[in-house]
Parts: C-alpha cells; sequence; structure tokens
C-alpha cells in the first residue's frame, strides 16, 4: 500500500499538469486520438477495459464516446444490476460507478464487488456535496473518486491511473507468488562436450521469445537450466513461476494452470488466477509436461498460440504473454505415437529443444560436481573416487547431491570411505551372492530363464510376478517411480495403482524371491 502510495504521489504532479494540458488541448482534433499521457508519463499505452455505471444517460453517453474515440474498450450501462451481471462474465480493468442511481446503489454495487473478489479498480462518481460519502466508499475499496460533473480529460486520468493501480496490484501479486516459488538460482556444474553444448544451446534459446523444451533424465538438472535461460533472457526480472504437471492431482491441473471463477466447482469459494495469468509478462516452466492430461492439452495448445485463455467456469478470455519452458524425462515423441500426447502440441512446444545427457554419459564432469556439492573440510577416499566413477548414477545429480549429504553425515573425521556410502554403490558391480550362480539378473530385471522358472512352478501366482518384477525394478531405480515406470514401459499412474495394490494385501514379496533364489540355485 505504502508504495502504491509513493508511486501515486510522484505521479500524481505530472498528471495533474498533464491532466491540464489535456483540458486546454483536448478541443485540438488532431491531438484527440494520441493518448498522450501514458506516453509522457511512462505508463502503459494499451486501451483500458473499462465499465461505464451510470443511470444519467446523457453524461454516460458523452463519456463513453469520449474514451471511445481515445481508443479504450468501453462497455456502458444504466443499472447497477446489468453491471454486476456483466461483471460475472467478463473481465473489466477499471469501472466507474456512479454512486446514485435507482435500485442498487454505486455503494451497494461496489460491496458487491468487494464480497465476490472481482479483480477490478473501482472510481466512484459522486454529484456534488457527497464527498464525504465518497471517501467512505473509498474506505471500502474504491480506488479514487470523481465530482460530477467532471472533464473528460479528467476522467481518462482518473481512469489511467486506476489502470495503474490494477497493474501495480497485479505485479505486487506476481512477485509474492515468485517469492514463494522460486528456489535460489543453480549454476549449471560441468565441463564435459555434452554440458558445453547445453551452455552453448542456451545462450541461443534465450534471447528468443520462443517455447523450449528440456528433455532428459530425472535429476539431470532440467530446472538448472530452465533457471538459466530465465536468467539470460529479457524476461530476467519478470516472474520465473514453476509448475510440475506430476506433482498435481489431475483435477486441480486445470484450475492450477488456467485459474477459476468463483462457484466453479466444490471448493471454489473465491475467484483465483491461473499460474499462466500469474507468470504473465515473465516466463513459465512447465514441468513434467508429459503427464498433463491429453483432456487439457488443447487448451495449453491455444495459449501457446495466441495467448488467450479461459478460467475454469468463465466465459471471459483473457489474454496473456508467457514464455513457455517445458521439461520432460518422457521420450515426448513415443508419447505421441502412443497416443497420449497431442502431435501438434509437441511440434509447438519443440521449437528450440536441449537435451540433457545422463550423467553416466557425461562422468568427466563427476569431480567438478564433487568439488562444487562436497564440503570444503572433507575428503574422498581414492576407493570412493572409483566407486563413484563406476556407478552408473540412475538418478542422476539429485542422487550425487544426496550422497554426498549422506556421507558427510556418517563420516568419521572428514575422511569419506567406502563405508560411508550406500550398499549399492559401495559394491556396483559386484555380483550378488543369491544370483551369483546364474545369470538371474538382465538390465535390473528379472531374466527370461528365471521367468520360466517361476512360471513353471504352480506354487507361483501371476501377481508375485509381477510383484516380484516390479520390486526389483523399482529398486534398481533407486525407489524412483517415473524411472521404474519408464523402465516397466507402463504409466506412472498405473504404477502406482500397482503399488497400492501390492501395499493392500499381505507381504509375499519375502517369500516369494527366497523361493526365486531358491530354485535358481
Ligand atoms: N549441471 C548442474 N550443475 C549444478 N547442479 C546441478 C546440475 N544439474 C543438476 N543439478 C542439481 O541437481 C538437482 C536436481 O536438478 P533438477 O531439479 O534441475 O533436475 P530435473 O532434471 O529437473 O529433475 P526432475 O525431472 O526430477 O524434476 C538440483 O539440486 C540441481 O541444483
Amino acid at each position: 500500500m505504502a508504495r502504491f502510495e509513493l508511486y501515486n504521489s510522484r505521479l500524481s504532479s505530472q498528471f495533474y499538469r498533464l491532466a491540464r494540458w489535456e483540458r486546454r488541448s483536448h478541443c485540438r482534433p488532431s491531438q484527440i486520438n494520441r493518448p498522450f499521457h501514458t506516453r509522457d508519463a511512462g505508463m502503459s499505452e494499451s486501451p483500458i477495459k473499462l465499465l461505464l455505471v451510470d443511470d444519467e444517460q446523457d453524461s454516460r453517453r458523452s463519456s463513453a464516446r469520449w474514451m471511445l474515440r481515445k481508443g479504450h474498450d468501453v462497455t456502458d450501462v444504466e443499472s447497477a444490476a446489468e453491471a454486476m451481471s456483466l461483471l460475472e462474465r467478463e473481465h473489466f480493468d477499471v469501472g466507474v460507478f456512479d454512486m446514485n442511481m435507482p435500485g442498487m446503489s454505486g455503494l451497494e454495487l461496489l460491496q458487491r464487488v468487494q464480497q465476490d473478489n472481482i479483480d477490478i479498480e473501482v472510481i466512484m462518481l459522486t454529484g456534488q456535496g457527497t464527498v464525504e460519502t465518497a471517501v467512505s466508499a473509498m474506505k471500502m475499496g474504491a480506488c479514487d473518486f470523481i465530482s460530477k460533473p467532471c472533464s473528460l480529460g479528467d476522467l481518462e486520468f482518473h481512469c489511467f491511473r486506476a489502470r495503474e493501480r490494477h497493474e501495480l496490484k497485479k505485479e505486487n501479486k506476481q512477485l509474492k507468488a515468485v517469492i514463494s516459488r522460486t528456489r535460489p538460482v543453480a549454476k549449471l556444474v560441468g565441463q564435459s562436450k555434452s554440458i558445453r553444448e547445453v551452455a552453448r544451446m542456451i545462450d541461443k534459446v534465450a534471447p528468443t521469445t520462443k517455447p523450449v523444451l528440456i528433455q532428459g533424465e530425472s535429476g539431470t538438472g532440467k530446472e538448472v537450466v530452465a533457471q538459466a535461460i530465465q536468467q539470460a533472457s529479457q524476461f530476467a526480472d519478470k516472474p520465473f513461476v514453476t509448475v510440475n504437471c506430476a506433482a498435481l492431482p489431475e483435477n486441480l491441473v486445470e484450475s492450477e494452470l488456467f485459474g477459476h471463477q468463483k462457484g466453479s466447482f466444490t471448493g471454489a469459494t473465491a475467484e483465483k488466477p491461473g499460474l499462466f495469468e500469474i507468470a504473465d509478462g515473465g516466463t513459465l516452466f512447465i514441468d513434467e509436461i508429459g503427464e498433463l492430461p491429453l483432456a487439457l492439452q488443447p487448451k495449453l495448445l491455444r495459449v501457446l498460440e495466441d495467448g488467450s485463455l479461459r478460467r475454469v467456469g468463465s466465459h471471459c478470455e483473457r489474454k496473456v504473454k508467457v514464455r513457455i519452458i517445458a521439461a520432460t524425462n518422457r521420450n515426448l515423441k513415443a508419447e505421441v505415437d502412443a497416443g497420449n500426447f497431442r502431435e501438434d502440441l509437441y511440434y509447438r512446444i519443440n521449437v528450440l529443444s536441449i537435451n540433457l545427457p545422463p550423467l553416466r554419459d557425461r562422468m568427466g564432469d563427476i569431480d567438478g560436481l564433487i568439488e562444487h556439492f562436497l564440503p570444503k573440510s572433507y575428503h574422498l577416499d581414492s576407493c570412493v573416487r572409483d566407486a563413484f566413477a563406476t556407478y552408473s548414477w540412475p538418478g542422476n545429480i539429485r542422487q550425487l547431491i544426496n550422497v554426498l549429504e549422506r556421507a558427510t553425515i556418517l563420516a568419521d573425521q572428514f575422511e569419506i570411505s567406502l563405508d560411508d556410502l550406500p550398499d549399492e554403490i559401495a559394491h556396483f558391480g559386484e555380483i550378488p551372492p543369491a544370483f551369483a550362480s546364474g545369470s538371474s539378473m538382465v538390465g535390473g530385471a528379472l531374466s527370461l530363464e528365471t521367468f520360466q522358472r517361476m512360471l513353471g512352478d504352480p506354487q507361483f501366482k501371476l501377481d508375485d510376478i509381477v510383484r516380484v518384477h516390479v520390486m526389483e525394478v523399482l529398486a534398481r531405480e533407486d525407489g524412483n517411480k517415473a524411472g521404474a515406470a519408464r523402465k516397466l514401459g507402463i504409466h506412472r499412474r498405473k504404477l502406482y495403482r500397482l503399488l497400492d495394490r501390492f501395499n493392500g494385501r499381505p507381504s509375499v514379496v519375502k517369500t516369494t524371491e527366497e523361493r526365486v533364489c531358491e530354485s535358481i540355485r
């Protein structure tokens, strides 16, 4: 609030000077269509979407005509009831409400607007001698008042000022959202050829406004790359809003992305802007875009095409300008072929793409990453370095960071040894004793031979085989469900359903595994 007031008081002296000039000059026809004070005062030149509510037809009509000639988008109505039904359907930047109208007064209309949390700046139009009422209207949330009769130049000036306040409020909301959603920007560590290529691509794509698709396994640094693009772009000081489609329940994705109107579904108790509106003017990072439900994909395509969107439950179309960066750990082309992802959307977001290689394909970066993430006082045993260099890092850099963090907690005297590493890394490459006699494990899953043995044994139910296989793949993926689902060739939601099913019945995994091992021996 303090910020608005300071800003307004600085601007108002300029405005009053300009408004005086406007009053003197608005009779000159050549000047009429120039929105001069927006340019001169550094304000946005875009037209104001204005709602005029006044029962006095002559003054309402002449105000509307003037504002239309100035290039604004004006709707005028003669009653508060009409205004209310319009406001439920359409978005306006500014409303000018006459205080005294038959039926619902301007003050009551303001009250309704406040109650319903409608996103509009309201200016009260007051008759002579009703300044006190105007002041109480401002206490109720009106941003300004104009005494009747007012000059048309004054009307436009007040509307500009209200719109400026509207934009500042929006910016304020965006900044709050940005502060609460973003993490500190991480430095892109790595000197391998592939990371240098990624850095080169970041420099190339950052200056454009085109969408970027970042592809790579989980934990390879897709969000780090997205942040680096935003930091190097013209949107660096604008909102950077992130959303993870996989982390949202399917029924909330639409409202989170596009916003909703009050009452549009159970629980929608107030109107809420979506992340596209919050990111307006900046960047929206859509993580795990491959998880976006098919039904919502046309809506995303629409925003990408012309920036237009509708909140859930609203007929009012809004425009946003958002730079989209999307990321996925799935093979999106394969998802298109499987009918899970729209082809037109795929081509739209895949204009510029960056592929992040998994850590196992750029082992040259390991030392640099260790140096970056390991506190200086710790020292790594040479066997640990060897183990790190041979391990396959399915969880990529995220896994490396976690392993280093764990090791610093377990280490004695700042010396990290093999004992401080998880077994699967310390003993990576060693054949598990249970499977030593035959190569039962192939690529992290049960071999055909083992399957055949299980299938031939009437004690094993089909579900047991599925369960052993799923658990085995999940363990190999370090519990990473997205990775496990990919390896299993099923959708992640199906994996969740399977795990729920397994958890909901008495555990037979151990005994089944033991039986598998026995049958192999
Ligand atoms: N090249 C890199 N330099 C420095 N830190 C990195 C790098 N790559 C990844 N990280 C770090 O690894 C962790 C995981 O990175 P990030 O969240 O960007 O991965 P992601 O690919 O987006 O993962 P997911 O697909 O699971 O969302 C973060 O802590 C990030 O800071």
